[in-house]
């Protein structure tokens, strides 16, 4: 795992990600949106952050900018110690294999493979070797050991979630974007998958990066930065 690191006075501040006066303009002429404005962030590495703000106030745009999904109009992101400015699609393909993790809130998960296999999956299709111990570790803190044989259609939506964390988690990304991964859930589920993402900040040393319009949801985090308007607020 790599991280920027930031020298803050006398102290060392790891960086999972970083953005730099990030613009991201859609369109042209007087239709052109402008859906980041000049965005400066600091994503502090092992630690769980939370966007938050309005509908429409650019939070999915910055988080596909970071994650590298999206490029940016203008600006610079960071992560994991690589600047993504100037990668080309195959380049940006690779880092995301490498660095990142993605949790989304449909799960994404494939019907016909069991959880175990769909949590392996990522390194299969990066031809990576799995390391078992740190699967075992994943899967045990998200307490998931029992449900490894069973498909997506046998699980709550709860539990589907889970092991659609343990798969970000599994090659151990520099960091996890985790794309309103409550959205699906009922108050209770969503409780339950928030604790897992602390915990796999907490006891996994994860960096994860949730984007939410739920203050509740937020409240699980360790930082919440505010976007409005295309800026943080
Ligand atoms: N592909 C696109 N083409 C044109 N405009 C876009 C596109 N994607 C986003 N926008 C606009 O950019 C702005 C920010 O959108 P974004 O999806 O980042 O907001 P958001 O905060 O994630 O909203 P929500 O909470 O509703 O998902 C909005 O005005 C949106 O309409």
């Amino acid at each position: 795992m790599t991280t920027t690191q930031q020298q803050t006075g006398s102290q060392q501040t790891a960086l999972a990600a970083s953005a730099r006066d990030l613009v991201r303009t859609y369109g042209s002429g007087e239709t052109a949106v402008t859906a980041l404005a000049g965005v400066d962030l600091d994503v502090a590495a092992g630690r769980f952050t939370a966007i938050m703000g309005p509908s429409g106030s650019g939070k999915s745009t910055l988080m596909h900018c970071l994650a590298g999904l999206d490029t940016p109009t203008s600006g610079s992101v960071v992560v994991g110690g690589v600047e993504l400015a100037g990668l080309d699609d195959t380049r940006l393909t690779l880092f995301r294999r490498e660095h990142v993790g993605f949790v989304f809130q449909s799960f994404n998960l494939l019907p016909m493979l069991t959880a175990g296999q769909n949590i392996v999956l990522p390194l299969e299709l990066a031809g990576t070797p799995v390391d078992r111990v740190w699967l075992d570790d994943v899967v045990g803190v998200l307490g998931i050991e029992d449900r490894m044989g069973h498909r997506p259609s046998e699980l709550s939506g709860g539990q589907q979630q889970r092991v659609a964390v343990a798969r970000a988690l599994i090659s151990r990304p520099d960091i996890v974007f985790a794309d309103e991964p409550t959205g699906n859930l009922d108050s209770a589920t969503s409780l339950e998958v928030l604790a897992f993402l602390r915990r796999s900040v907490r006891e996994l040393g994860q960096s994860v990066v949730m984007v939410t319009h739920d203050a509740d949801a937020a409240a699980h985090a360790d930082e919440v930065v505010v976007i409005e308007d295309g800026r943080v607020a």
